[in-house]
């Protein structure tokens, strides 16, 4: 083990593989090798396995079992001593097939796309720790500099908990999706449905369209590749159905039914659960309000220092510009920028003004405005 290996990616053409080529050779400055069939001019698997003290693989779920198996053939033992990875979604095949070679065994699933950030601050990633000795502390620096939330489990116990976190969701989802395909022609589609929303509904087809939007190739895998998922899905079903039957029923012993269950189901989340989710729920619909405000502005911030917000907010207070919100993200390359929402009848003399001068004296970078 050495404190700057050099990494070798599996896939590294892919979605993900890119952003960890970037991560690695960014953040912790190593060396990576890379190999992907879809890139002429990566390295070799011999390459990889010459010359890399941990490989990672990033390659299609479905595939990865054969691609792990390929490796461990390959190596033909060289691999002892070092160290393998996957981020595979769904963790068991791939590890089994990893701890057929003689390396040092983690399984990784980040929770979360490549996001646009550097780095998966804040964003949840499983962590299967299957055989680690001597490489424990680096890969202890490597949960660090990935800056992640980590949660431990078992290839197992990753699975039966992603049919739920994972397959679960996107099943009602892609279900939902169907059904609003299937109202579309009756009453005009997404465009006319969305001007009635709820908040409820307006994240749950954002969640649809985030499904949609992504690599259908994982989508599938989750559910067909992930032997707890059948179990899942007969209860989902299960739940629908008996749902679906009451309100066929109509009586009043089917609405007791309901109030019974809908009862049942609040105690199985437990107060807690509730109240924060709840919460939750109520910020992200005032979030939501807030995003549909007429008039707003995106503004990065170049100078990254104790004052420099104060100074950008100065100048709307100068040209009589209120503010009637403020958001912080992120833009692609990371880096903080703020959305401002303006109040209704903001003079747009005063506020075109205002986000000239932010943007002629260096202040902060406009973005966006609207
Ligand atoms: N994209 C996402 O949102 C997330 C993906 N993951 C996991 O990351 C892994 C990769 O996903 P993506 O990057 O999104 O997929 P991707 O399809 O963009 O990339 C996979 C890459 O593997 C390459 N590949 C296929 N067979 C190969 C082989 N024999 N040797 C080397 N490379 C090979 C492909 O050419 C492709 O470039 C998957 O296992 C997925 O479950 C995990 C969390 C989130
Ligand atoms: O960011 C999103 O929308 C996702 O939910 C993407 C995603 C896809 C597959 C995973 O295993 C984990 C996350």
């Amino acid at each position: 083990m050495t404190a700057a290996p050099t990494i070798a990616i599996v896939g590294s053409a892919g979605t993900y593989g890119r952003w960890l080529r970037g991560f690695f050779e960014r953040r912790m400055g190593l060396r990576v090798l890379g190999h992907d069939p879809g890139d002429p001019a990566s390295d070799t698997p011999e390459a990889l396995l010459e010359q890399a003290d941990v490989l990672l693989f990033a390659t299609p779920i479905r595939q990865t079992p054969q691609v792990v198996g390929d490796y461990v053939r390959r190596s033909g033992g060289r691999e002892a001593g070092r160290l393998w990875l996957d981020i595979t979604s769904i963790k068991q095949a791939p590890t089994e097939a990893m701890l057929r070679s003689r390396a040092e065994v983690a399984g990784l699933h980040p929770m979360t796309a490549p996001p646009k950030a550097p780095t998966l601050k804040g964003r949840v990633v499983v962590v299967c720790e299957s055989r680690l000795d001597r490489w424990r502390p680096w890969l202890q620096a490597l949960l660090d500099a990935l800056e992640g939330e980590y949660v431990y489990a078992d290839a197992e116990r990753h699975d039966r908990m992603m049919a739920l976190v994972q397959a679960m969701v996107h099943a009602s989802h892609l279900a939902q999706a169907g059904v609003l395909g299937e109202y579309a022609g009756g009453l005009g589609g997404l465009d006319a449905i969305m001007p009635f929303r709820s908040a409820s509904f307006e994240l749950d087809a954002a969640i649809a369209a985030r499904i949609l939007s992504l690599n259908p190739a994982i989508y599938e895998e989750i559910q067909f590749g992930n032997p707890h998922v059948a179990g899942m899905l007969d209860r989902l079903l299960a739940q629908l159905s008996e749902l679906r039957g009451l309100v066929r029923q109509g009586d009043d012993a089917a609405r007791a039914r309901f109030r019974e269950r809908f009862l049942h189901s609040r105690e199985a989340f437990g107060a807690q659960a509730l109240e924060e989710g709840s919460y939750a729920y109520e910020r992200v619909g005032y979030l939501l309000a807030d995003l549909v405000t007429r008039r707003y502005a995106s503004v990065h911030l170049p100078e990254d220092r104790a004052g420099s917000l104060r100074a950008l907010l100065h100048v709307f207070e100068r040209h009589g510009v209120s503010l009637e919100s403020i958001h912080s993200s992120r833009t692609p390359a990371g880096e903080v920028h703020f959305r401002i929402g303006f109040v209704r009848g903001t003079e747009p003399a005063a506020l075109s003004t205002a986000l000239t001068e932010i943007a002629g004296t260096g202040l902060g970078h406009v973005l966006e405005a609207g």
